[in-house]
């Protein structure tokens, strides 16, 4: 398998994710701009990454315009011929404001931009993003202003239902509890998947917790998890 990332104008985690999977995990990767369109190069065996940053200033709202370039319009094709699509943090939201995942990434509840190590977990096997990584908490960094995942109670217990939850901020010894929730999220959600299971958004960021030189590894499992179970 290999790994499109995508650059869009204001993105400024896309060279941290080629990094992580070419040099980290040894991942082929083609770098693709969001003014083209091409994934012909690509098979539903494939993941297209959407990175972390400002795309477009994040005037108007974090992904908002970013979702109207025309390689998100390729993005959501490939999405819905069942290839996976991963959105880390701005990507998270750019698939939010695509309508590839449901709910929305509003202002942090301490209205600040947060960048720190948190801990997440998860408990959900059923996807390939998580597969391998459940049990110990992770850690990893997040850095967003706009990161406060939000869904109405019906959605939010549809996710649950259909173990769409992907990842829950934690604290250490991974209990769930509001401490350890570094933005306000809805139920500590930090990451979630579509019905399908082949969308996921996450607002922290393993390409930045993937290589012993940045002293964490955590982020590497991730990656692997998808590559072993695509
Ligand atoms: N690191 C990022 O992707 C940040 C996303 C977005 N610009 C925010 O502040 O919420």
């Amino acid at each position: 398998m290999k790994f499109g990332v995508v650059t869009f104008p204001g993105s400024n985690c896309d060279q941290d994710m080629v990094d992580a999977l070419r040099n980290d995990l040894n991942q082929e990767v083609i770098a693709l701009w969001h003014k083209d369109k091409d994934l012909s190069m690509f098979s539903t065996e494939d993941c297209i990454l959407l990175p972390g940053g400002f795309s477009y200033g994040d005037y108007l709202r974090c992904g908002a315009i970013a979702k109207f370039s025309p390689m998100m319009q390729s993005v959501v094709e490939f999405a819905n011929k069942g290839g996976r699509v991963i959105g880390v943090c701005n990507g998270f939201q750019i698939l939010c404001e695509a309508g590839l995942l449901p709910g929305a990434l509003l202002k942090n509840q301490n209205q600040q931009f947060i960048c720190k190590n948190i801990f997440m977990k998860s408990e959900n096997t059923h996807t390939s993003i998580t597969k391998e990584v459940t049990g110990r908490p992770l850690m990893i960094p997040v850095a967003h202003g706009e990161g406060r995942y939000y869904a109405d109670e019906a959605t939010l217990d549809n996710l649950f239902a259909n173990n769409q939850v992907l990842f829950r901020y934690c604290d250490e010894f991974g209990n769930i509890i509001e401490s350890a929730n570094p933005n306000g999220a809805v139920r500590n959600i930090a990451g979630i998947c579509n019905k399908e299971r082949n969308v996921f958004g996450m607002m922290p960021h393993p390409e930045r917790a993937s290589s012993e030189a940045l002293g964490n590894r955590d982020g590497q499992l991730i990656f692997q998890s998808l590559i072993n179970n695509n």
